[in-house]
């Protein structure tokens, strides 16, 4: 198999600022600090260790150009566009919307080469050039909404991606399974009433944003059935995601045959995760991206798009990275999770009742998919 692999230089300058999560502020005693949670260190760290590992050499590089402002339209509002690019041209730079999402000067430029990133991985999928893909791409996309930026994402990412693939590469049935932990708020929003788009949301209930997510949001108008919300209890580990999968994802995709699916996959279901409070490690990582590949090569001849979203541990993103690009590429290169010795026998190998009964009560509303 052929892997794509896409980086660039510019998603490690994304500039989140001299705040922890909001902006630092002597009135409100929120002092500086050197890295801000979603600071690209993190996912710069990932890349390096796919270059130091020597899995580079077994994957083929794909380079991002900036999104279009035709191919950012096709799912935000000019309105929300035009934000962006005027907070981007400030010295110092703006905000997504939500106060908690800064960018500096230029910003606007790496989302759009973000965005970019993202229509590039599934170009080269989709024409058959590579098999598979995953796009390390920054900033993260998948709070973004057609008319807001949110949750540190500026423009959907995932979502630009699906409409490229709908209305330039011809497709017409895209499924999107997000596993970052935080709800796929932005592409529900943005494809509520698409029929060609399967959107599946798994991730720990009411983290963020606290107010979407529930097991009843299935979408409207023409696209009712197409939107599958998973939320998860507190704690669930790698037990949780792998019967999620099985139990609700595999059967969805099955029911709606897509002729391609985008992972929107964050690291921050991560047990070592500062963001979030699931139990995910990387072998179980490595274990969810068999599953999904070894479905959508039943489903859709193989055709995957992984999008990085989340994942905020310095330490633990890099290890579950490169389970998931090794997975993908079928390699192995010998680095082991260096953290399975402290965090192996911390749990979630073991599917407890309240998860199963989560899971499957997402699992009962999936008939309305065809
Ligand atoms: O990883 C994320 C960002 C979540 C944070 C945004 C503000 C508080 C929680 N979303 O997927
Ligand atoms: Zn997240």
């Amino acid at each position: 198999t052929r892997t794509g692999y896409l980086w660039n230089t510019l998603y490690g300058w994304v500039d989140t600022g001299s705040g922890g999560l909001a902006p630092s502020s002597v009135a409100a005693g929120l002092q500086p600090i050197s890295h801000h949670v979603a600071h690209p260190d993190t996912k710069r760290r990932l890349h390096e260790l796919v270059v130091a590992s020597g899995l580079i050499e077994h994957l083929h590089e794909l380079s991002a150009s900036p999104a279009s402002r035709a191919d950012v339209l096709r799912v935000h509002d000019a309105a929300h566009v035009d934000r962006i690019i005027a907070e981007g041209a400030q010295p110092k730079g703006g905000d997504a919307g939500d106060g908690v999402s800064p960018f500096g000067q230029g910003g606007d430029a790496i989302a759009f080469l973000a965005a970019g990133g993202a229509i590039e991985a599934t170009r080269a999928v989709v024409s058959g050039e590579v098999d598979r893909a995953y796009a390390l791409i920054n900033p993260p996309g998948h709070h973004a909404e057609r008319a807001l930026g949110r949750g540190f994402c500026i423009f959907n990412n995932t979502a630009v991606a699906a409409a490229y693939a709908l209305e330039e590469l011809g497709l017409e049935r895209v499924a999107i399974v997000d596993w970052d932990v935080h709800h796929g708020n932005g592409a529900q929003d943005i494809f509520w009433e698409s029929p060609q788009v399967l959107n599946i949301s798994l991730h720990q209930n009411r983290c963020f944003p606290s107010d979407s997510g529930f097991r009843d949001e299935n979408g409207g108008g023409e696209g009712a059935g197409r939107s599958v919300n998973i939320p998860l209890p507190p704690g669930g580990g790698n037990a949780v995601y792998e019967y999620a999968l099985e139990q609700v994802v595999i059967p969805a995709l099955e029911a709606f045959e897509p002729q391609l699916i985008l992972v929107p996959c964050g690291f921050d279901a991560a047990i070592m995760d500062p963001l979030a409070r699931m139990m995910v490690r990387a072998d179980g990582f490595r274990r969810l991206t068999r599953l999904i590949t070894d479905a959508a090569e039943r489903i859709c001849d193989g055709r995957i798009v992984f999008l990085q979203e989340g994942g905020y541990s310095p330490y633990y993103v890099p290890c579950c990275g490169l389970g998931v690009i090794e997975e993908l590429a079928g390699v192995t290169t010998g680095i082991a999770d260096a953290y399975e010795p402290i965090v192996g026998a911390m749990g979630g190998d073991e599917l407890l009742a309240h998860e199963r009964e989560a899971v499957d009560a997402a699992g009962a509303l999936l008939p309305g998919i065809t």
